[in-house]
Parts: structure tokens; C-alpha cells; sequence
């Protein structure tokens, strides 16, 4: 694991609190048994019907947004199923990012799709505290325990999405097993953003891994450009949850089924390509609602 100096401090705060949560649920003693919807084929159904298989996040905030969304979480989860999310990504941090167990356990009530726990479990007692179809192990903050963490959540049902930010700890996951990989694109030392990360790392990664672009992916242009690196999934947060979220998803969702559309319309590549504010030029001429 990283000298927690080279952390960001607000990231050393969310592992400490990580940590202390762990020893609390240490004393309860309780294991989950889950019966996880399949991650997978909803990335293949989404594929199949020419949706951009999104994992779309409900994010109330987090230590780079600025503000809280207050709006009921189920409503907004609704809305991204709504708007073509193959699956949804829940924060269950609930010191930095506004997330809570409850939330998660009434959100995948509401939906049928997959849903991921987004938190920074450091410890083996932390994947007991709710059920999800999916929870999130960061190569970097459990460090040798990647292995056990990995079997002990598959012990318990789970499916395990193993998040690596370079090469190196995209080895690591290989060799812990991991076959759903997640290449956060955000670095956790400096909390900067660079897209580059996903497509110097996914060439590593070996043809039968589920590659899921993390974060930063905000414009159709950002969608292309991981879709070309490899990406057969993104997880997006701050994009979608920046106002309408079941349009913000459609936008994403469409990306490749607009660019057919102009395509056939046009016989040649033109693509509208988003501009600054992430809206696109050609958006009014090929969305259709789904
Ligand atoms: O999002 C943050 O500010 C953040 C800060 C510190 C540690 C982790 C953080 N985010 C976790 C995530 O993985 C993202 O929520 C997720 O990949 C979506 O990212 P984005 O689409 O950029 O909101």
C-alpha cells in the first residue's frame, strides 16, 4: 500500500474513517450470502441494444465537487436506469461523498439492474455491512490483502471489481484473480483527472477482462475516446449527476447509436463532437428519447 503521505489528504481522511468503520463492524460479527444480478450480461444487454454500457454513479458529493445533490437518491437512480445505465454504482462513504448503506439497500430495491458498492473497504468485515451485486476493491489501499479480500468476497456471492490506476497494480489484480478491472482514471495522490491513464493501461490487460473506464468521463468526445482505448464499460459520476441525470445518461448511453445515425444519414464519419459545457452539437438532430 502507498506511504499515506503521498495521499491527498483528503483521501488519507477516507481511508482513516474507512478504517474506523471497520473495527466498529469487526465487533458485530455478521457475514452476507448474496444472490448478485449479473454484471456481465447487463454490459452484453446494453451492447446488444446499442446502448454504451454506463455504469452511472449516484454521487450526492465528494471531496472535488463542490456542493451536496439533496434530491432523494432512489429518485435520481431511477432516472439513470431510465436513461440507459446498463448498471449503477452506489457511494456508501458516508463522511466524503454523502453515501450511506441505507441508500444503496433502497436503491437496489427500486431497480433491477446491478448495483455496485462504491467504498473503500480496507478490511474483510466492511464487505458484511450490505448486500450489492458488485463491490469495489482499490489495488492501491489494500495492498497484500488483495488476494483474501478477493476470495472472501466472492465467498460471500459477490461479484468484484478491482480498481488499479497503473501497470503495476494491474498485475497485481491479474494475479489476485481479478477479472473485472476498473482503470480509475483519477489519480488518488493528487486527486487529478487524466483519461490517458485508461488507455496506457487497458493495452495490459488481457483480452477476456472486463475493462471499465473510471471517472473523468464527461462529453460524448470522452466516451469515444475510451470506447476506442478498450473500454467495454464506464463508470460515471460528477457528469451525470450534474443536473438532468436521466438525460445526462441518455447523452452518454447514445453516443455510438447518434454517431450511426449520422452515419447513415450522411455516408461518411461526421460526428458532432460536444463542446465545452459537454453538450452536443448534434444532439437535437439524432437523440431520440429511449
Ligand atoms: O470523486 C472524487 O472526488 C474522489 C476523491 C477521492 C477519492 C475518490 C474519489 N472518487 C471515487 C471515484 O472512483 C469516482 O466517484 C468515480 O470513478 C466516478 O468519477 P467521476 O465520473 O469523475 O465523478
Amino acid at each position: 500500500m502507498d506511504d499515506p503521505d503521498e495521499l491527498a489528504p483528503a483521501v488519507r481522511s477516507i481511508l482513516s474513517a474507512a478504517r474506523e468503520r471497520a473495527t466498529a463492524r469487526a465487533a458485530a460479527g455478521e457475514t452476507v450470502s448474496v444472490a448478485p444480478r449479473d454484471l456481465s450480461a447487463a454490459l452484453e444487454r446494453a451492447e446488444a441494444d446499442g446502448r454504451v454500457p454506463v455504469i452511472a454513479e449516484v454521487k450526492p458529493t465528494s471531496p472535488t465537487t463542490e456542493g451536496a445533490r439533496e434530491d432523494d437518491p432512489v429518485a435520481l437512480a431511477e432516472g439513470m436506469v431510465a436513461g440507459g445505465a446498463a448498471a449503477l454504482s452506489v457511494l456508501t462513504e458516508p463522511e466524503h461523498f454523502g453515501g450511506s448503506v441505507d441508500t444503496l439497500e433502497r436503491v437496489r430495491d427500486a431497480v433491477d439492474v446491478p448495483v455496485l458498492r462504491k467504498d473503500f473497504v480496507v478490511d474483510e468485515a466492511q464487505l458484511d455491512a450490505v448486500e450489492s451485486d458488485v463491490v469495489l476493491l482499490i489495488a492501491r489501499f489494500v495492498g497484500d490483502d488483495l488476494p483474501d479480500l478477493l476470495a472472501a468476497a466472492r465467498d460471500r456471492g459477490f461479484q468484484v471489481l478491482v480498481e488499479v490506476h497503473d501497470r503495476e497494480e494491474l498485475e497485481r489484480a491479474l494475479d489476485a484473480g481479478a477479472t473485472t478491472i476498473g482503470v480509475n482514471n483519477r489519480d488518488l495522490a493528487e486527486l487529478v483527472v487524466d483519461l490517458g491513464t485508461f488507455e496506457s493501461v487497458a493495452p495490459h490487460a488481457p483480452d477476456d477482462a472486463t475493462l471499465i473506464a473510471e471517472s473523468g468521463i464527461g462529453s460524448r468526445g470522452d466516451v469515444r475516446r475510451m470506447r476506442a482505448a478498450g473500454a467495454d464499460a464506464l463508470l460515471v459520476g460528477s457528469a451525470i449527476m450534474d443536473g438532468d441525470v436521466e438525460a445526462n445518461t441518455r447523452r452518454l448511453v447514445r453516443t455510438e447509436a447518434a454517431d450511426g445515425a449520422i452515419d447513415a444519414d450522411h455516408g461518411n464519419d461526421a460526428r458532432g463532437d460536444d463542446d465545452a459545457n459537454g453538450e452536443s452539437d448534434i444532439r437535437d438532430a439524432t437523440e431520440t428519447p429511449t
